[in-house]
């Protein structure tokens, strides 16, 4: 052991410290004890093949012991084994047990050995007590019986750090090994055994406290206590400059890295187990994962840097939030506005101008004597008083309610039908677009005389016409103009809302749905258009026999052209009801060249919250189609059938006999229809060709203001009936104004065509001349697809000029206040004759004798026509008012449906020198 080299020691020692830092702690292997703690100990002991080998053998493996460190171990390990062999403890002394224990002996005889101890002590040690190597057997009896010893020993190892222990023991290996003697050899082992006394749980190491607590400890033994409480490293580096400069910069190399590395990796989060990402609360509902709103999150989760920025931001904002407050702390609290309600009631119905009309005399000095009851000419921005009714109200100082709905008309949330498709524009669908196109029957307008004063009213040839005026045809211009009710209600629609709309369906308590007014109509104001899909006939009928079949409602409406339009897709208008006494009217009018149809107020402003109702007016064709009324009216007929007069009429044969063929061309569907579940518009009825002239039963209700309305608004009529009257219309025109048109076609026609061309020659001098040119073309229909064309053409050189043409007439029809044109197309075409309001229609009728002498015809209705107010033409004085003959031929012409014609006729009259000439007059005769 003595010659034991320094080279390879080094060499080990190397080995030993390059590793972890239980390298170094397996360096403590060279102490038996720690063999006996670390390594797994055998549970039944047998002697090995060391402990039984002979003397011989012991210089071979003294020479294995000196060859390397890691044999010392090996050597010493089994010494210690040997030692406390079981056959030792029987006495028998193993040899190479006392000779490990000699060579371990200090040879100093003064200084006793720590580590010896009396060889009795060491035979009744146990062997190999597993809860003493695995330190379990601080739970054992002793320790409950109060073993002071082992706790203390215990107390003191653990301050000692394992690092510490394993240096002081590396520190006296490399001394020894430095010093290069067998004392310094034996001093290591005996630091070891030292090492072993202070482990814990051995009953050795407890007899040896027990001795040192009875005598003080030597001083060797103190130092060591000292190095093993932590001075150790500092030894190591004192020790380690013994070294050879290699072995020393070897270990300093490792000692030094390693140290670093741990400092480095002591300081990282990682090492010391600390998580610093912010903790994610996720959500999972039905196997999906829900994102939460990461402010939703506790503050704690969020890092450092976050949360430093939060708080940063927060802070900015409370310093702006105090600034701004401090900011607008001074300024004055803003003025609240109040927001008047602007709709209810009244909404869509202009107050009356003339506050004082209706008042008696009496009445209005009374108001002039109280200037508070006078307009103060400044908006009344309260709510407002009954609009008609207020004024008096004051006057006479009577209490009133205002009506419960006054600002809110209508609860919300009615009913609606299930299948509501709307649709604002009409659609051409099918064979409809073609054939429509073929026939531009309505590109006959012509720029109305109007003046700027007068508005294009009552009087203006376009509204008579029921043509809209456009920036084509209006002399008068957009502002101006109040013929432009289609445009007026695109605008007042255009935005959208209850008020403007102005109508919404509801259901009724009987009759299915039907539509209300959101807001005050003015009389013959525009309320809705009707709009659908256009179809012809064809199709309609295949609709109605397999689309439709199952309907109980039919939305189908007799048109222009034999269309039909199809509301089923389409506007509101569709749920208007029938009513005997209605407040509507369903008008068609030519806008832009098209026809429209739209539903328009009556002759008496509508209120806020009336059911909208027009008359149907349709014939059921059959007996058992006929469905009851249930309009409630008190001049209801009972049905939902056309008016009463109209069945009552009777008709001549010839008559008859006409319309019986027109009817065959509609009926078929027409009878459909009805059978089906009588709509108005397929079920339209089919108007006789008097019908259209002849007046309602509610006719002599009727001033004669409202018979102008009427008469400008028209009335509904059926394809074929209006078709006759058209066409025996146009022939009476062109018979009575110059009876020199050619000829027309009589034909079963089913619709007219007029088409008027003016043609101007010369200078706008009265020297210049008009050449009008008129066509009619009529067109037969003997069956769906035939058709006869009858042309009227008469080119006339007229002594008027133009403007003649058009002021004269017009003029006169301003002058004639109580009496109107019109002409009102219905579903399939209306004609309502001059002079006659749609429900005086037969008593436009002139007698036979005024047929003759003003050749003015229309058709007759002998039974009204006394009562009603005529037109006629005399070489005598007028009663009323005089009218050129042009002015008469244009009367008559528009009776057919075209101003063009009418001033054809009027021209060719007065060129022919026809008695109309002679006797320009035309004398309107009022009713008595
Ligand atoms: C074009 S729809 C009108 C809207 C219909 N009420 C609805 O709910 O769809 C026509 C049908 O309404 C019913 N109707 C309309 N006015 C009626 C009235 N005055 N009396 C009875 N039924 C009426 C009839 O059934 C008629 O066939």
């Amino acid at each position: 052991m003595a010659a034991v080299d320094a080279a390879p020691a080094m060499a080990a020692l190397d080995s030993l410290l390059c590793g972890s830092s239980f390298s170094s702690a397996d360096a403590t292997d060279v102490s038996s004890n720690s063999v006996s703690v670390s390594s797994t100990p055998p549970t039944t002991v047998s002697p090995d093949s060391m402990s039984l080998a002979s003397d011989s053998d012991l210089s071979k493996r003294e020479t294995v012991t000196a060859s390397s460190i890691e044999a010392v171990v090996t050597v010493t390990e089994t010494t210690e084994i040997e030692i406390e062999s079981p056959q030792q403890e029987s006495g028998r002394q193993s040899p190479v047990a006392g000779d490990a224990i000699v060579v371990a002996e200090p040879p100093s005889s003064t200084e006793p050995s720590p580590v010896s101890r009396p060889r009795r002590a060491r035979s009744s040690l146990p062997v190999y007590n597993l809860s003493k190597l695995a330190g379990t057997d601080v739970h054992s009896k002793r320790k409950s019986k109060g073993d002071t010893a082992q706790a203390k020993r215990r107390s003191t190892g653990s301050d000692d750090t394992a690092a510490n222990r394993d240096n002081s023991i590396v520190g006296d290996s490399i001394d020894a090994l430095a010093k290069g003697d067998a004392r310094s050899t034996t001093k290591a082992d005996a630091s070891r055994r030292e090492r072993s006394t202070t482990a814990p749980n051995t009953p050795r190491s407890a007899r040896i406290a027990k001795k040192a607590a009875v005598s003080p400890a030597p001083a060797h033994l103190t130092r060591r206590a000292t190095r093993l409480s932590g001075a150790a490293t500092e030894d190591l580096a004192t020790k380690l400059s013994a070294l050879s400069k290699r072995g020393k910069k070897a270990v300093e190399k490792e000692i030094s890295g390693l140290s670093r590395e741990l400092l480095r990796l002591r300081d990282t989060n990682e090492f010391a187990h600390i998580d610093t990402r912010p903790v994610r609360y996720t959500v999972w509902s039905n196997g999906k994962y829900i994102d939460i709103d990461p402010s939703q999150e506790t503050p704690a989760s969020e890092p450092p840097r976050k949360k430093a920025k939060v708080e940063a931001k927060k802070a900015a904002e409370e310093e702006k939030s105090v600034e701004e407050k401090q900011e607008s702390a001074p300024q004055p609290p803003k003025k609240r506005t109040k927001k008047w309600l602007e709709k209810g009631l009244y909404a869509g119905q202009d107050a009356p101008t003339d506050v004082l009309k209706g008042f008696t005399p009496q009445e209005k000095k009374k108001i002039a004597s109280n200037p508070e009851l006078m307009p103060s000419g400044k908006p009344n921005k309260a709510l407002p008083l009954p609009m008609y009714n207020g004024l008096r109200i004051l006057l006479n100082e009577r209490d009133f309610k205002l009506p419960f709905d006054v600002c809110n008309p209508l609860p919300p949330g009615q009913p609606k039908p299930t299948a509501y498709r709307t649709m604002t524009k009409n659609r051409f669908v099918g064979d409809a677009a073609s054939y429509w196109k073929k026939t531009p029957h309505f590109g006959d307008s012509s720029t109305c005389v109007c003046r700027a004063e007068d508005g294009c009213d009552e009087d203006c040839q376009n509204r008579i016409m029921l043509y809209e005026c456009d920036d084509t045809n209006c002399n008068v211009g957009k502002d101006l103009c109040k013929n432009r009710a289609f445009q007026d209600l695109q605008e007042r629609t255009k935005k959208g809302g209850r008020y403007r709309v102005g109508v919404e369906v509801y259901k009724t308590s009987d009759r299915g749905y039907g539509v209300r007014s959101n807001r005050c109509f003015e009389a013959n104001q525009i309320i809705m258009e009707y709009t659908g899909e256009i179809i012809t006939e064809a199709e309609c009928e295949r609709r109605m026999n397999e689309v439709y079949k199952d309907n109980e409602c039919y939305y189908l409406m007799s048109f222009d052209q034999n269309m039909i339009i199809d509301a089923t897709t389409g506007s509101i208008a569709r749920f208007v009801n029938h009513s005997c006494s209605p407040n509507c009217r369903m008008i068609k009018w030519i806008v832009s060249g098209q026809p429209r149809m739209a539903l328009f107020a009556g002759d008496r402003p509508i209120m806020t919250g009336e059911e909208l109702t027009y008359d149907y007016n349709f014939d059921p064709f059959s007996a058992k189609n006929v469905q009851k009324c249930l309009c409630g009216s008190p001049n209801c007929r009972g049905v939902l059938g056309p008016k009463p007069k109209e069945v009552k009429v009777p008709k001549p044969a010839k008559e008859e006999k006409k319309k019986k063929v027109v009817k065959k061309t509609s009926k078929k569907i027409s009878a459909k229809i009805s059978a089906k579940g009588l709509t108005p518009a397929k079920a339209a009825p089919k108007r006789k060709l008097q019908d259209a002239f002849e007046f309602d039963g509610d006719d002599d209700e009727d001033t004669p203001a409202t018979k102008k309305q009427k008469a400008a608004n028209g009335l509904k009529k059926t394809l074929s009936s209006a078709t006759i009257k058209v066409a025996k219309g146009a022939k009476d025109v062109a018979k009575g104004a110059s009876k020199g048109v050619t000829s027309i076609k009589k034909s079963v026609a089913s619709s007219i065509s007029v088409a008027a061309q003016k043609k101007t020659t010369g200078s706008s001098s009265s020297s210049s001349k008009a050449k009008t040119k008129a066509t009619t073309t009529t067109k037969t229909k003997t069956t769906k697809t035939t058709k006869a064309t009858a042309t009227i053409k008469r080119a006339m050189k007229s002594g008027v000029t133009p403007k003649t043409i058009a002021k004269k007439p017009a003029k006169s029809i301003a002058a004639a206040k109580t009496k109107a044109i019109a002409v009102s197309r219905s579903p399939s075409l209306t004609i309502v004759a001059a002079g006659v309001t749609p429900e005086s229609s037969s008593a436009s009728t002139p007698s036979a004798k005024e047929k003759k002498s003003a050749s003015v015809s229309t058709p007759a209705s002998a039974t009204a026509k006394r009562d009603l107010p005529k037109l006629t033409i005399s070489g005598g004085k007028t009663s009323s008012r005089k009218v050129t003959p042009s002015r008469k031929a244009l009367e008559a012409g528009l009776a057919t449906g075209s101003p063009m014609l009418a001033r054809a006729a009027a021209a060719a009259l007065t060129a022919s020198g026809s008695p109309a000439k002679a006797s320009p007059k035309i004398k309107l005769v009022g009713r008595a």
